[in-house]
Parts: C-alpha cells; sequence; structure tokens
C-alpha cells in the first residue's frame, strides 16, 4: 500500500556489490517527524541503506522515494533539504569552527548574511559558542560530532540522515548528543538513525527496523519490540568458568534460557521469582542480576548472536 505521508518508502530495495547483496530486498516507511532507526551489527546493510536514501549511491533494484522523488532522478533536489551527518567526521581541518559552518552554507548557495546568522544560532545549538574561532583539530570526539551535525543543519533540512553518530564517544559525550538529536527531533526534523547501540536505539528512536544479513528481522517501537520478541525481566547468572552445564538445574525455570560464554541469561515476568526458585534447587552462581528486557534481548532471540561481538 502507497504510505503518501512516508518522507522515505522503501519497497523490495536492493543494494549489490558485483555478486554480493548488502541490501536483501527492504520494504521501509519513514514518516514525517519520526526518529526512526536501522539497528543491527557491522555488516548488517545499514550504511549501504543510508548511502542510497543520501543520494551518494545507486539502488541496485527496488523502488526507492525521498521526500516523494527518486534519488537516481532528483539527487540535487533532494540533498537540497537532506542534512547529512558520515560515520566518519569529514570537517575541514584547516579552517575554524565557524569557517566550517560558513564554507558548507556557501555551498548550498545561500547568502552570506543568512549563513552567518544560521552558523551563530547553530554554534549555540551545539554548544560550541565558546570554540567559534578554534581550529578543529584540538577539538574532542564529541565537539566534533556536534560541529558535524551543526554543519548538515546549515540548510534547514527536513530531513537528517545519521550513520551511527555516537560511536567512539565516551558515555558523557554520547548523552550531550542525545540531548541534541531529542532537541533537533523536537523541532520537527525527521531523523533517520544508524546505530549498533541498543540503548541509542531505545534512547532515541520511535520506531526502528532490526537488520541483519541485509534483510530487515523485525520492525516496530522499541517497547513493541521488547513486548513482542522478549519477556519483561531478565535474570542473568555468571558461574564458575569450570561450572559443569549449570543451565541443567535451571531447567523449566523460566520462559526461554540462552547461554552466552560469559553467562547465562533466564527471560521471565518475575526475575527475582526466577531466582528464588533456582536457589531452592541449590544452584548457587557467582552473581545474579535481575533487569528489564531491552534490544539486545530482542536481537539476541531473533538472529541468536549478541549485537557486539
Ligand atoms: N563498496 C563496497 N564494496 C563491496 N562491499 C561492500 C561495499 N560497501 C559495503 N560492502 C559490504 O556490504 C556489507 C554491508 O555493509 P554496510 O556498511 O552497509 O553495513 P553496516 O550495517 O552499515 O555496518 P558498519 O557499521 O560496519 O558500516 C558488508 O559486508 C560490507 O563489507
Amino acid at each position: 500500500m502507497v504510505d503518501d505521508g512516508a518522507l522515505v518508502r522503501a519497497r523490495q530495495l536492493v543494494k549489490r556489490f558485483g555478486e554480493f547483496a548488502a541490501v536483501r530486498g527492504i520494504d521501509v516507511d519513514v514518516r514525517r517527524g519520526e526518529a526512526f532507526g536501522f539497528l543491527g551489527p557491522n555488516g548488517a546493510g545499514k550504511s549501504s541503506t543510508m548511502r542510497m536514501v543520501g543520494c551518494v549511491s545507486p539502488r541496485s533494484d527496488g523502488e526507492l522515494t525521498v521526500l516523494g522523488m527518486d534519488p537516481q532522478r532528483d539527487g540535487p533536489a533532494i540533498r537540497a533539504r537532506l542534512g547529512v551527518v558520515p560515520q566518519q567526521d569529514n570537517l575541514d581541518t584547516e579552517l575554524t569552527v565557524r569557517q566550517n559552518l560558513h564554507v558548507y552554507g556557501r555551498f548550498f548557495g545561500l547568502s552570506k548574511a543568512h549563513v552567518r546568522a544560521k552558523a551563530t544560532e547553530l554554534l549555540d545549538f551545539a554548544q560550541l559558542g565558546e570554540r567559534a574561532d578554534d581550529e578543529v583539530e584540538p577539538l574532542s570526539g564529541g565537539m566534533k560530532r556536534r560541529l558535524t551535525i551543526a554543519r548538515s543543519l546549515i540548510n534547514d533540512p527536513e530531513l537528517l540522515l545519521l550513520d551511527e553518530p555516537t560511536t567512539g564517544l565516551d558515555p558523557q559525550a554520547r548523552h550531550l548528543l542525545w540531548d541534541r538529536l531529542f532537541r533537533l527531533k523536537q523541532s520537527g526534523v525527521t531523523l533517520i538513525i544508524t546505530t549498533h547501540y541498543m540503548d541509542e536505539a531505545e534512547q532515541l528512536c520511535d520506531r526502528l527496523v532490526v537488520m541483519d544479513g541485509g534483510r530487515i528481522v523485525a520492525e516496530g517501537s522499541p517497547a513493541e519490540l521488547i513486548g513482542r520478541y522478549s519477556t519483561r525481566e531478565v535474570l542473568e547468572l555468571r558461574f564458575p568458568p569450570d561450572a559443569a552445564a549449570p543451565e541443567v538445574a535451571l531447567e523449566g525455570l523460566a520462559d526461554r534460557l540462552e547461554v552466552l560464554p560469559d553467562r547465562l541469561l533466564l527471560y521471565a515476568a518475575d526475575g527475582e521469582a526466577v531466582l528464588a526458585a533456582a536457589h531452592a534447587r541449590g544452584v548457587q552462581p557467582l552473581s545474579s542480576l535481575v533487569r528489564r528486557s531491552t534490544l539486545e534481548d530482542v536481537f539476541l532471540r531473533l538472529t541468536g548472536r549478541t549485537l557486539v561481538d
């Protein structure tokens, strides 16, 4: 069914590199105003999809419209209304922070006065006002990311593409960036985010698709996905490395049991009740932890693997 409200619409979208298919027939609808995520491990096909949406890589097969247009035919018209934050910062290190914004604005053909005013507004948004006249090179990783995002907003885009926006940042810098992205969303900008961090997807995304091996394996809001594919709680147990198959004694105590190299996961609505039952059977783990289910559990359920290797 055609969804006219979709800012990005893909049907059976394929990207091939020679014989190898990196994206294997995906259907996606991104609605105006939402934060939409592509969650998956390295090599899932997230960046390849993003590059097709960003009009830098042609599709090999299927249909794709971005802002109602065809990226292969209307690339320049789409790019004028798009912001792109690539995986690697590609700032001009010979210029100052402010000059990076000015150069980019001029590239979009905006007037000098407009770019100057917009740059000041964006430096404030990116919390870089005090560094405006500094060179880029000495900035921290988080500051460089925020500058790259500020730069991508110089043309007031309706749609912002962010490829792994917080990879390599420390927790504090990540939280600051999430806060900025949240504000952007509140201001009405549609966000498409690729990430292999489940907490990032959970924090930022209204809806997401889980990708693996070039395919979409699940779709929904974080809460829907957790509700559909996991239990409310998870009991994590660790045992001494020489413990002989501790899972045998735990059989039947939970809805589902996963054996990982370093721990056992028991899925149930009430983790504490499972722990009490395990103790009653004489099971003595080195440590135990009851937590809420996350998208990491969803991914494990869907693929049998953990997201972050
Ligand atoms: N230009 C290319 N030529 C050949 N193979 C490619 C090319 N670009 C990507 N691939 C392959 O396509 C697959 C998907 O890569 P892609 O970068 O889209 O994944 P990803 O989910 O974004 O992961 P990452 O986080 O590592 O970028 C990988 O196996 C990758 O090696």
